[in-house]
């Protein structure tokens, strides 16, 4: 098999949120949660780097850092959204990295995302 590259960061975002119609969870509360990503590759960029990761960090935290996650239209189902549960932020921030690795000419690919609630709850999308 050949040989790649793989970079792995973990960032905070801390995050207010409500899943509509549940239980407990139903009500406005918050998360710190810990976001990793995973990305893979055979070509480093100039910098040697398969991607920036403060990049991506940076992006994410300026979006949803601080915020009430329900708000933003990805994560409202009246506009075409899904709830945000640890599975579909995980999703959702799936795709936006993955727009970012699709803009180099290094082509990073994006393995999965990881967010974990707490340090017994965690969700992952991708390929698991
Ligand atoms: N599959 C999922 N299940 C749950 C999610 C989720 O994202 N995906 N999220 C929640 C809530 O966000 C909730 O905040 C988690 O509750 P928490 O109090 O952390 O859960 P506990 O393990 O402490 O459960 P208790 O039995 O209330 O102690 C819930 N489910
Ligand atoms: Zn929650």
């Amino acid at each position: 098999m050949s040989k790649q590259y793989q970079l792995v960061k973990t960032f905070s975002i801390s995050c207010a949120h409500y899943i509509p119609g549940a239980d407990k969870c139903g009500q406005l509360h918050g998360h710190n949660y810990q976001v990793t990503f995973c990305i893979e590759g055979k070509e480093l960029d100039q910098s040697d780097m398969l991607i920036d990761f403060r990049e991506i960090k940076h992006a994410l935290v300026k979006r949803y850092d601080h915020q009430l996650l329900n708000h933003f239209p990805e994560f409202d189902r009246e506009q075409g959204g899904v709830f945000p549960t640890a599975e579909r932020i995980a999703e959702v921030c799936f795709q936006r990295i993955a727009q970012l690795c699709s803009q180099k000419e290094n082509q990073p690919r994006l393995r999965w995302v990881e967010i974990r609630e707490t340090a017994e709850a965690y969700a992952r999308y991708g390929e698991i």
